[in-house]
């Protein structure tokens, strides 16, 4: 059999990872027209110099007055100081008597130091208020994200694609600091440049063309260079997320036990050096791809330099120019050519960032189009009725529903519990009954309206939710309680009555610091609970919330059976106040007292009642009832 001897490398169509399956492929295809060539690129420019101009009207407009301002007259001092060296040299060659031309040429030293003083003095200004600039347009390009990124759908937030524009995102905002400085030093050279061709213009018309033919490689080659990049750093964005995530796991104390005890690090190493391996690769191509561009570019630009002067020389032998214009033609376009190195090194740089930028701003407007709406009919008090009909619900991608056609009715004051086999759709029923997702088709009703309708802010706020992967916020113990009512300051009297109700109480109570005890190891002076110490913290976040329907899934997974009894029975309790209880669990001991009990299969409810009418019925209830009631009985 022939072997073929391609490269395998992951990401490609029919391969899949043996860690990522088919979540390891190209996020996204090679833009069109970013990296593809160098126009595209430079038309990409004027957008992203924009964007960073709106930014900083918005983050400090005298800052960024001061910068234009000083970038303009740094342009004016440029044009200055190329026509006083016109004036000098004429001078210089002229057959005037050498007192006279030290008169003559005095006031022009003079306006040239006046020129240059300005310079320094612009480019001082220029340093000064674009550091002032750039960490203020950072934060707030930072503040615009997250403020978006909080608002936006669950199930828009749950998608790889948008995560994944989500971290360039994030690393445009960043970049928008140090792209202010190469947008002003970009623009500083810009403006030097097009004072020299102004000069050359006024010269002589025929020169202007010079200083373009002489500046087109280089910049071509920029543009080119920097195009590919970001081409590469698009589409292998999930291969960077997941080289990082291997290296996060192997340090992560979450996956320390197992990373040793199971002998995983020497397996992670070698996967990370697998896909290091790819990584490495790209940048090595990449690499080879840029010093071709260079060599090209360098090329030209020798070709282009010797025309350039060839048609000098040209001008000069024809007569068409004087020797001191030719002479300060050659010193224009020689400082051109250096402004143009200073242009080449922040263009490469803010086209770069720019590109981050680009998509900072995309993913900004992205988020803005998925925000939870922030109208609707508000949610009448008190919350009577909670009704699904027709349910279904698919998550994005997934070939079967998660749900499919649940009706379902929830009166005020009721316990109603949802049971069924792991990824039965319990928790998914949860998260569409507290308007988490949106149905894919059918309903889901408060009060009569559709969550979609509802201004679900007044939804969330009559909900207390206790998941199953519920957050250990890495703050304090009291901050991990009173975050169930983040918006308001925290209240000690319903902080200890949350503590009582959830036996939180004696967990803080061995805490060193009690309530300001930090629940993060990774930070100096912090620990960490054991599982059922989080969930009985859990639970008081829970009860602090004190909203008119909870819902819990799996609250007492972890708890001991003493915590376990308590929690139901405070749990029973709140109802007969007038709570709604939505109850998720395995523990079907405690939903024996549920006003009504859903049997989910499959996405779809099979059986209902109480539990003496399922007891009664013979289906599957009763038995799974009766097999968790017989692991309790003991041979006599
Ligand atoms: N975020 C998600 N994205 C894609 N599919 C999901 C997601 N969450 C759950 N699913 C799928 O939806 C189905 C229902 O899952 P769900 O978590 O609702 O089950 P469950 O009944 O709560 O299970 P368990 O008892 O194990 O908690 C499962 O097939 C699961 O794989």
């Amino acid at each position: 059999m022939r072997r073929t001897n391609r490269r395998r490398v992951p990401g490609r169509t029919a391969e899949r990872d043996p860690l990522f399956g088919r979540g390891l492929r190209f996020a996204h295809d090679a833009p069109s027209g970013t990296g593809a060539g160098s126009l595209a690129t430079l038309r990409e420019l004027p957008a992203i110099v924009g964007t960073a101009l709106r930014l900083g009207r918005r983050a400090d407009p005298a800052a960024l007055a001061a910068v234009v301002t000083s970038q303009l007259v740094l342009g004016v001092a440029a044009a200055a100081t190329y026509l006083t060296t016109q004036r000098l040299l004429t001078g210089l060659f002229s057959a005037a008597p050498a007192d006279a031309k030290v008169r003559a040429l005095v006031p022009v030293a003079a306006v040239m130091a006046g020129a240059m003083a300005a310079r320094g003095l612009c480019e001082a200004v220029a340093i000064a208020a674009s550091g002032r600039l750039g960490p203020r347009i950072a934060r707030l390009a930072q503040l615009t994200l997250l403020e978006r990124a909080v608002r936006v759908e669950q199930a828009v937030m749950e998608d790889a694609d948008f995560h994944d524009r989500l971290g360039t995102a994030r690393q445009g905002a960043a970049a928008t600091s140090r792209a202010t400085q190469s947008a002003v030093g970009l623009c500083g050279g810009l403006v030097s440049i097009l004072a020299a061709l102004w000069v050359l213009l006024a010269l002589n018309p025929l020169l202007a063309p010079l200083l373009v033919v002489a500046l087109a490689p280089r910049a071509w080659s920029v543009a080119r260079t920097a195009g590919a990049r970001h081409a590469s750093t698009k589409r292998w964005m999930q291969l960077t997320r997941q080289i990082d995530l291997l290296g996060q796991l192997m340090t992560s104390h979450e996956a320390a036990e197992e990373v040793r005890a199971h002998r995983v690090g020497g397996f992670l190493l070698a996967h990370y050096r697998r896909l290091a391996t790819v990584s490495t690769r790209e940048q090595a191509r990449l690499a080879r791809e840029e010093a071709l561009t260079r060599a090209l570019a360098g090329a030209l630009s020798g070709l282009a330099a010797l025309g350039v002067y060839g048609v000098l020389v040209l001008l000069v032998v024809d007569g068409r120019t004087t020797f001191a214009v030719a002479g300060t033609a050659a010193f224009a376009i020689r400082s051109g050519l250096a402004s143009l190195t200073s242009f080449v090194m922040q263009f490469q740089q803010l086209y770069q960032d720019g590109l981050l930028i680009v998509e900072w701003r995309e993913v900004c407007a992205r988020a803005e189009e998925a925000a939870v709406p922030a109208r609707g009919t508000p949610l009448a008090s008190p919350v009577e009725t909670i009704s699904t009909r027709g349910l279904r619900f698919s998550y994005p991608g997934a070939r079967t529903p998660a749900l499919d056609g649940v009706d379902l009715d929830i009166r005020r004051g009721e316990v109603v519990a949802l049971i069924g086999a792991n990824g039965s759709g319990k928790s998914t029923l949860a998260k569409l009954l507290a308007g988490l997702y949106l149905p894919s088709s059918g309903s889901v009703r408060w009060n009569g309206v559709a969550t979609g309708d509802l201004d679900r802010a007044t939804l969330w706020d009559r909900i207390a939710l206790v998941s199953q992967d519920f957050v250990q916020w890495p703050f304090t113990a009291r901050m991990n309680v009173v975050a169930g009512r983040a918006d308001r300051d925290a209240d000690e009297p319903r902080l200890a009555h949350a503590a009582r109700s959830s036996g939180a109480d004696a967990v803080v109570d061995r805490l060193d610091d009690g309530w300001d005890t930090l629940l993060a190891r990774e930070f100096f002076g912090g620990t960490d609970l054991s599982g059922g110490q989080w969930q009985r913290l859990g639970l008081a976040r829970a009860w602090y919330r004190g909203a008119p329907v909870l819902i819990v899934d799996e609250p007492t997974s972890a708890l001991d059976p003493a915590a376990e009894i308590d929690a139901f029975r405070r749990i029973t309790e709140s109802a007969a106040r007038g709570t709604t209880v939505i109850l998720i669990t395995h523990r079907l001991a405690s939903v024996a007292r549920a006003d009504r009990i859903h049997v989910l299969e499959a996405g779809r409810i099979v059986e209902e009642g109480t539990h003496a009418t399922l007891m009664a019925a013979g289906g599957r209830y009763a038995a799974m009832y009766r097999l968790q009631a017989e692991q309790f009985l003991v041979d006599r």
